[in-house]
């Protein structure tokens, strides 16, 4: 089968913030690789000051790298073009608070040189998309939080990009409208686009992510697919309706016979947070414990998982 080709590929990249006299004030990034795959949601995650938005805004070119490389869709990510392949949802809003909806889409579609009779169809499908219907005639600066992410969101796919990045899509969100905006990024998955989040809600990134990294301090620490990482291997999951008393035992009998130990009936699976802080916990203290495979096969920081006493 053919390897999904690759949409971003960051190679050893390292980024220094230095101050007005050029001196290293901040090692924000430091020789960072990885790849992001066409038609997958890849999380990036990591502690406040970890390198997340530095990442970001190398790929999208509104900083340059210290050394090593960035390329989105084959091209330099220096290559100003390749933006209009992208869509990008800020963390904060930048858009105009005097505009209202349609008009904020109108505006954006412009900027890309979309025509008038394409902008139409695309902002009436968006702002439908986004469930803003009833407030499309508002100023911005009237909507709520989870509005603002909406028609941000809106914005962000105004020129249908094949690269989406999100930075806290669900920040701020009530549970209503983060179930929406997850099922809108896991709809731009299926229409063949690539989503690149970062998010401080792992629930979320667990949810909609197939693969992660995790940055600390710049570096990165964990990367791989979100199932296999946080998959115990040591055993094994049946999902079953409800069984009676009887079958239950039948089945225990069955275990036994095939020399496995049963354990327990209802058995809690690892979530993203677990792995999360465990990463940070053996980040701190092994700074140089790594946890990352080139073929997705890596050891998850939860496999040194000590195990509870019974
Ligand atoms: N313009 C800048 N000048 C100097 N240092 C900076 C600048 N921008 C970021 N940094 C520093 O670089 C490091 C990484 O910051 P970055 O914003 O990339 O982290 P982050 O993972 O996005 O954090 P958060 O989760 O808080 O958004 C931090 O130590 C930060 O203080």
């Amino acid at each position: 089968m053919n390897q999904p080709e690759n949409v971003i590929e960051i190679r050893n990249l390292s980024k220094v913030y230095r101050d007005f006299w050029g001196r290293k004030k901040v090692q924000a990034l430091k020789s960072l690789s990885l790849d992001v795959k066409k038609g997958e949601i890849f999380g990036l995650l990591g502690p406040n000051g970890s390198g997340k938005t530095t990442t970001m805004k190398l790929l999208l070119g509104l900083l340059f790298p210290t050394t090593g490389d960035v390329s989105m869709f084959g091209e330099p990510a220096s290559n100003v073009e390749k933006n209009e392949k992208i869509g990008y949802l800020p963390e904060e809003s930048y858009l105009y608070r005097f505009l209202n909806a349609d008009e904020t889409l109108d505006f954006y579609g412009r900027l890309f040189n979309i025509s008038s009779d394409e902008r139409k169809k695309r902002r009436d499908a968006l702002i439908e998309r986004v469930g803003l219907q009833h407030a499309r005639k508002r100023q911005l600066k009237e909507y709520s939080k989870g509005m603002t992410r909406r028609i941000g969101l809106a914005q962000a796919l105004i020129n249908d990009p094949d690269l989406v990045l999100l930075d806290e899509p669900t920040s701020g969100l009530d549970p209503i409208g983060t179930r929406d905006m997850k099922d809108m990024i896991l709809d731009l998955r299926d229409q063949g686009k690539t989503v690149v989040m970062c998010s401080h809600l792992l629930a979320d990134v667990q949810d909609v992510c197939d693969r992660i990294a995790i940055l600390y301090g710049g570096e990165l620490k964990v990367m791989g697919r979100v199932d296999e990482l946080l998959k115990s291997k040591e055993q094994e999951q049946i999902l079953t309706s409800t069984l009676s008393d009887e079958a239950l035992n039948e089945v225990k009998a069955v275990l036994v016979k095939h020399n496995a130990e049963f354990i327990s009936a209802d058995r809690p699976t690892a979530t993203l947070e677990d792995l999360f802080l465990k990463t940070v916990q053996i980040s701190q203290a092994q700074p140089g414990k790594r946890f990352v495979s080139a073929d997705d096969k890596a050891e998850s920081p939860l496999d040194n998982e000590e195990k509870p006493a019974t």
